[in-house]
């Protein structure tokens, strides 16, 4: 584990954050957003370094209970906190704290069977304080999005929303907040001395950028695909997806074991 982030996260595990994203770091990417699972072996080697760092926190796009119900252990990690809806929700304990969802999204939702009609595949997911148009079940993705763009660019604006682009989903959320001022407050709140962030999609490069602006030691991941490639040009280190990322966690979680035991911690 030669990464300099990663050396200062194992020397002083007490002051260091672990930053994740959930969908296509944690959660291998599926079809039907509502069959994503976590990775299985990744709720236990989180729980293994929650007992051992500051703190592990999952920051995502999805409503932060979605994450612990499609995450079978998470809720056994020491201390988590999800911080869903790019950082407008908080999980922790098993509570969920959250402002009211904005009336834009109800209006905007009401407008988007007229406005996806007649084009295959595309299917709507409602997240309450959110709502993403994913394209990923039609017959041609890429070029279904494309179509989508502009008209949902147009629907965002008019209801005061912003559009989140992602894997094979175009987003209408409220603006105000991203993924890097939520980790940004976290690492604050928390006086980390450190921190990690893996993430795999456009929506993680505002928590790099919050890495890298923190001035602590730290560490960006990408969880790698041939979907995104914007986040590997800018990460530290490159994994192979989910897997990865669980391969890194599990040998992060022992350099931590081991050298607590030998004390050169
Ligand atoms: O911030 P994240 O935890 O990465 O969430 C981002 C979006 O993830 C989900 O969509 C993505 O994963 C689906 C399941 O694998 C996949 O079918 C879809 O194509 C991906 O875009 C989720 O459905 C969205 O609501 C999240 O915003």
């Amino acid at each position: 584990m030669s990464n300099p982030g990663i050396q200062a996260i194992v020397r002083d595990p007490g002051g260091a954050v672990i930053g994740l994203d959930f969908d296509g770091t944690l959660a291998p990417i599926v079809p039907d957003p509502r069959d994503a699972r976590s990775h299985p072996a990744a709720p236990p080697v989180l729980a293994e370094l929650g007992g051992r760092v500051k703190a592990v926190v999952i920051v995502t796009g999805r409503p932060a209970a979605t994450v612990i119900e499609y995450g079978p252990g998470l809720e056994k990690v020491q201390g988590l906190v999800v911080l869903g809806h790019y950082g407008f929700e908080r999980w922790e304990g098993g509570r969920v704290s959250a402002p009211p969802p904005p009336p834009g999204v109800m209006r905007a939702k009401a407008e988007l069977p007229r406005l996806v009609e007649g084009i295959q595949g595309v299917t709507i997911e409602d997240k309450q304080r959110a709502v993403a148009v994913h394209t990923r079940r039609a017959p041609d993705p890429r070029q279904s999005l494309e179509r989508l763009r502009e008209p949902l660019a147009k629907l965002a604006a008019a209801h005061g929303l912003v559009v989140e682009p992602g894997r094979m989903v175009l987003e209408l959320r409220p603006p105000g907040m991203d993924k890097g001022h939520a980790l940004d407050l976290f690492l604050a709140e928390r006086a980390a001395r450190s921190v990690l962030f893996a993430g795999d999609d456009l929506g993680d490069l505002a928590a790099f950028e919050a890495v890298r602006a923190s001035g602590l030691p730290g560490v960006t991941v990408c969880s790698g695909s041939t979907e995104v490639t914007e986040l590997a040009e800018r990460a530290d280190l490159v994994v192979d997806g989910p897997e990865g990322v669980v391969a890194l966690l599990t040998e992060l979680s022992a350099a931590i074991r081991d050298s607590s035991a030998t004390g050169a911690g």
